[in-house]
């Protein structure tokens, strides 16, 4: 099976919708120190919060309602995301729901380590995988790829 060789500095997606960044920030905050080793990017909105309330160095993507998970989801498929924590919004619809389903929808196919709450987000930092190298098993899309059409 092909392996994608996530380095122990891990590329960690953040991303919280509007009544969730509260708790991202909260959780965040006490991650501080670890999440600070390794290369994070965001949404516009949450990346901006973690920058100003956290002083971490985040590169600031789209706004998601404006194509940041698009963006986040192009780098999945691209192979440059290690792990996505998401602390989505289970009781407000969002606008651009197809968007958050197929970030979601990507994570699993390309078998990245996601995290929709804190309970999740806590087990995936305290993982020793987190600060070490890890070898994610991705699917061999090879037949997928070349099926007649
Ligand atoms: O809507 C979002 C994810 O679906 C988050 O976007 P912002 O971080 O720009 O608020």
């Amino acid at each position: 099976m092909p392996t994608i060789d996530a380095p122990a500095r891990k590329q960690i997606a953040l991303v919280a919708h509007d009544h969730r960044k509260a708790a991202l920030l909260a959780w965040a905050g006490r991650h501080r120190a670890q999440l600070a080793r390794h290369t994070l990017f965001a949404t516009g909105t949450t990346g901006r919060l973690l920058a100003e309330n956290l002083a971490l160095a985040v590169h600031c993507l789209e706004s998601g309602p404006l194509g940041g998970d698009q963006q986040i989801g192009a780098r999945i498929a691209e192979g440059t995301v290690d792990c996505l924590i998401f602390f989505w919004d289970p009781l407000e619809a969002q606008p651009h729901d197809p968007d958050i389903r197929a970030l979601l929808r990507l994570a699993a196919v390309w078998n990245i380590p996601v995290a929709c709450n804190e309970a999740t987000a806590d087990f995936l930092m305290s993982s020793p995988m987190m600060d070490s190298s890890y070898l994610r098993d991705i699917p061999d899309f090879s037949s997928y790829r070349q099926r007649p059409a």
